[in-house]
Formats: structure tokens, sequence, C-alpha cells
């Protein structure tokens, strides 16, 4: 290591001394990265890439960690361009899941020797609550609607809702009878069944009823996961404009940014995109077109929240607001620097939460907290969240991949 990148003699306590990763799944997988200074400061990040987990522990066991034993702590910035210019490959959510972790392991550290919470280091609360959207999923309409309801009833504000449609045997989103929806299910893939057509023939009376149901006042959510075509989606942002929708999320994949023009002239139905993103230039044309309204991407898998403040930076040029991805497969680490970062975030819109399960919620200790409708980030200096190791151990990596979406026929579809 080149000596300018050495902690000088006065900052030796910042100098990282160790780093690990852990892997665990407490109910499903995390993987979580531990690093620690010589004054004895421990921050963590998370690392999670739900069905991939292992190469990005081992993208930080054998690529990252090496470099970071003797680096100053505290050199947030520098850390992250080393770990993106310096690696040459760029980019990808295992490379920016890795960075992900130890930028966000960084700020826990620099926070608890500042002694603050974090939302402190990037410029304080810009509000006293972060308004979260809940997940209601039911086997059908009417089970949907009762979902919603119960949500509403538990005080949340703002629902997704996700049914199941007639004539399909799965549909994305949908759990399997508890509060705990989780896609990653099998060791090999679960092959699931997609027909576009009977889809967008029942979201529309699927949100013709809830709408009734519920009143004007909740926000209403919905995730099309990436099936459409670029007309397709702008069909139905348009048939859904009359139940006032607070978004309608990944339409299309969004790979193809271009797309978003056509469908943004057809509907005024608000537009959600980001949770696959990795970088600021994923999003770049969508922001600076403004051809969506809430950009997803979250802390775990952009960069860590050095590069999700980039993002939500040229997102505020735009007017264009944050709604982070934050389902269960993003561990409680994730959820606590999310939460400060939305505390703090001048542009904020929403922030996806999905409940935890109480044996994850015990291997993650944190101090957030949801009251009716909204998440609370605690005052504990960093970002409030640590890793039980001991009980982690007891509950080992078991191989789980994501579901894939054929058509009728057979075609591999966009799961
Ligand atoms: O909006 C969402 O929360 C989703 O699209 C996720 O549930 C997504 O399917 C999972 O994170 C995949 O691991
Ligand atoms: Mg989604």
């Amino acid at each position: 290591m080149a000596e300018a990148e050495r902690t000088d003699g006065s900052a030796r306590e910042r100098t990282i001394t160790g780093a690990r990763v852990v892997v665990c799944s407490p109910g499903r997988n995390f993987v979580t990265l531990v690093i620690e200074t010589q004054a004895g400061v421990v921050g963590i990040g998370d690392a999670t890439l739900n069905g991939r987990e292992l190469s990005v522990a081992s993208y930080l066991t054998d690529h990252v960690i090496p470099n970071l034993i003797g680096r100053d702590a505290s050199r947030i910035e520098d850390v992250w361009q080393f770990l993106y210019r310096g690696a040459y490959w760029r980019r990808g959510p295992v490379t920016m899941s890795a960075i992900a972790a130890v930028d966000t392991a960084l700020w826990d550290i620099k926070a608890k020797m500042a002694g603050m919470p974090l939302y402190q280091l990037l410029g304080g609360k810009s509000r006293e609550r972060v308004l979260v959207y809940g997940h209601a999923n039911g086997k059908d309409l009417e089970h949907t609607v009762d979902e919603v309801l119960r949500y509403k009833e538990m005080g949340y504000e703002a629902i997704r809702a996700q049914s199941g449609v007639p004539g399909l045997a799965t549909a994305y989103g949908i759990g399997k009878g508890d509060m705990y929806y989780e896609p990653a299910g099998e060791e090999l893939p679960e092959v699931q069944e997609w027909d576009t057509r009977a889809y967008m023939t029942f979201v529309p009376k699927l949100f013709e009823r809830l709408r009734e149901k519920v009143g004007p006042e909740t926000k209403l959510l919905h995730d099309a996961h990436h099936r459409m075509t670029p007309q397709e989606a702008a069909r139905l942002g348009k048939s859904l404009e009359p139940y006032d929708l607070f978004w309608l999320e990944d339409l299309t994949p969004a790979e193809n940014q271009e797309a978003f023009r056509l469908i943004r002239q057809h509907t005024t139905t608000p537009l959600a995109v980001g949770e696959v993103f990795n970088t600021i230039h994923d999003c770049r044309t969508l922001i600076e077109e403004q051809l969506i309204d809430y950009i997803r991407a979250t802390v775990v898998h952009a960069g860590g929240i050095t590069h999700l403040r980039r993002i939500a930076d040229l997102a505020g040029l735009y007017q264009v607001r944050t709604g982070s991805h934050g389902a269960t497969d993003l561990s409680p680490v994730c959820m606590g620097a999310a939460l400060h970062f939305d505390s703090w975030v001048p542009n904020f819109g929403i922030q996806e939460y999905m409940m935890h399960t109480e044996l994850t919620d015990e291997v993650f200790p944190h101090d957030y907290r949801f009251e009716r409708g909204f998440m609370h980030c605690g005052e504990t200096p960093g970002h409030g969240v640590t890793l039980d190791e001991k009980l982690a151990a007891k509950h080992p990596y078991k191989p789980r991949q994501l579901p894939v979406a054929r058509l009728r026929d057979g075609t591999l579809w966009n799961w």
C-alpha cells in the first residue's frame, strides 16, 4: 500500500485492522460485512444480493478485504473511489453491493466515532418521520381488498397491492400465507407462469374496487415487476389513471431507459423505477428527461450512502423523489442506513417497508421502529443496527434462488 494510503500516526486509532463477511440465514439469507478499527470501533454494512449472495461474499473476502487492512476508516470517499476505479471493472450488482457494504460500514464507524446518529453527519434531519408503504397481497381480488383494508387498520397511509390473476397459477408478489413475503424459496428457481393480457385485463378492475373501498386518502401503489413492453406499459398506466395511484413500479425492464419516453407520453400515472439499478448511469436519462417520478435505488445495491446521495442529488434537480427499495431481502442493516438517509434527503418521497421475521430482528438488533404508517430512525451513534454473530452462526447459509417466469407457451420471460 502506498504511503499516502496508510493512516498517519495521529490517526492510528482509525486504522482498519480487520474485516470479515458473515453469511447467515435466519429465515432467509443475508450477507453482512463487519469492519474493525484499531480503537475497537466496529461498523457493519449489508451486502445481500438475493439469490447470488455468495458471489458478493467472495468479492469482499477475496478481493476487497485485503485492500482495506491498514487503511484509514475515516476516508470514506477515497475508499469508495479506490474500490470503484481501482477494480478497473466498473458497476454491476456484485461490485456495487460489495462497495456499498464497505461504504455503509465506514459511515457507521465515522458516526460512532463522532458519537452521533448517522443522519447528523449527512446534514441533519429534514423531517420528523419517514413515510413507508406496506405490502398487501391476496390470492384473488376479494382477498387482496381484505388485505389492503387490514393494512389500513394497522395504520399504513400507503399500501402496495398485488393480487393473484384469474387464469394464472402464480403471480408476482403473492405471499404464502403470513406477513413475511419471500420470493426466493427453492434451491433451484421455481418456474412461474405469466400472461400479460390476463394481467392487464385484471389490474384495472382490482384498483377500481380498491379505490372504492379505501376512499380517496389512502395512497395505493402497484409493482408490475418488469413484465410489460413499452406500449403495454403506456396502456396500463393510462387505464389506471382514474384510480389515482401513488405510483406504478417497474413497468418495463429499465436497461432500456428510452422506453420511458414512450410510456411518459401516454400516461400521467406516476412512475417508479430503480430497485435493480447499481449506479447513477442506470438512471441518468430517466432523471434528466423527467421520465419518472420516483427513483428506487437502495443503499445496498447502489454503492452505499456515498453513491445513493449522488443519485438523489441529481434526482432533486428534476423534482424526482426517492422511494427506496426495502423488501425483506435487504437486511435490517440496509433498512437502518436507509432510514437515516431518508430522514435527511431533501427530495424524499417514500420508503418501502416489509417486516422482517422475529428471528431476523434478533440476529440484527436495531433501534429503528414502525409507528402507524411511519418509520423512525434511532438516536444511537452510527446507523443503529448491530449483528449478533453468535446467533447468526446458528443459522447457516441455505442456497436459494429467485423464481423465473415463462409464458404459457414456455418462452422465458422477465420475472
Ligand atoms: O418492489 C419490491 O419490493 C420487489 O420488486 C422485490 O420484492 C423484489 O422482487 C425482490 O427484492 C427480489 O429479491
Ligand atoms: Mg419492485
